[in-house]
């Protein structure tokens, strides 16, 4: 796991931001898994503005959501289906048919899980996975106890990701308490993992993921065992860590190390 520490939300963003405009000029057609929250929009932000400066294309790009709400419709506006169109997909060159969120409204949820497990593969798999953070460490909506290996599945929310979730809804609407998540498994799976953190509410999830045992009562954890995870947080998310100046000198090691092999290229 490599932890990348910044001063701000800012350089958080653009660092990753940068993973992705690097893997468009590797891989024209890749596949990346998504995620919703408020972490990730101003990585989307950048990566529009990249779009529509010509820099970078997603016209042969597929994607896959994360997560979904159970009940909620593709039209409802706290569905994440429309999150990710308002926010990303209607303001870059993608095919709309290349996006893939997991269907809340299925009339069989059961199969719809499997079939989107299925999509995933015969798109090749992940390429990059993003994910945010629960402030009880959850990824995707797997929230604590989830199995390790689970794969996409109807999860129940707790009442903690209910009470956070709700200022997005507004008083006496319906709020869900089931979704639709890729599992620990699926996501493990994706060839480079990419997690977002900003602020201080995320501290004590951050500092469990690297620092704490590998355990279903922070599914982020599980990460430790993936080859190839990026951490990327802000000082306030990092300042639960034990030692953050190890993780400063590792990223400046690893910048000097990349310019050197640059450098000889
Ligand atoms: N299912 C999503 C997660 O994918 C997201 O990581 C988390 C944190 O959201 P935020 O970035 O708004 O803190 O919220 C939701 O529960």
């Amino acid at each position: 796991m490599k932890v990348v520490i910044l001063d701000d939300a800012t350089q958080v963003a653009s660092y990753g931001a940068d993973i992705f405009r690097e893997q468009l000029a590797k891989k024209p057609d890749s596949v990346f898994g998504l995620a919703t929250g408020s972490t990730p929009l101003s990585l989307y932000r950048e990566l529009i503005a990249s779009n529509q400066r010509g820099e970078i294309s997603f016209a042969r790009v597929k994607t896959f959501n994360l997560d979904e709400y159970m009940d909620l419709a593709p039209e409802h506006p706290q569905s994440y289906r429309h999150f990710m169109n308002r926010e990303f997909f209607e303001h870059i060159d993608i095919d709309p048919d290349n996006t893939r969120v997991p269907p809340g409204d299925a009339a069989n949820p059961l199969v719809a899980c499997r079939e989107y497990e299925a999509a995933i593969e015969d798109a090749g798999g992940i390429d990059i996975q993003l994910l945010g953070i629960g402030r009880n460490g959850h990824i995707g909506f797997n929230e604590p106890t989830s199995c390790l290996s689970s794969r996409t599945r109807v999860k129940t929310l707790t009442r903690e990701t209910i009470a956070d979730n709700a200022r997005f809804f507004s008083a006496g609407e319906f709020q869900p308490q089931l979704s639709i998540t890729m599992g620990i498994g699926t996501i493990m799976e994706a060839r480079l993992v990419v997690l977002l953190a900003t602020g201080s509410s995320k501290a004590r999830a951050i500092r469990a993921m690297v620092e704490g045992p590998v355990s279903a009562w922070c599914p982020a954890s599980a990460l430790q065992m993936h080859p190839a995870t990026v951490v990327i947080v802000d000082e306030e998310a990092a300042s639960g860590l034990s030692d953050p100046a190890f993780f400063k000198h590792i990223e400046a090691q690893n910048q000097a190390l990349l310019a050197r092999l640059q450098g000889q290229a």
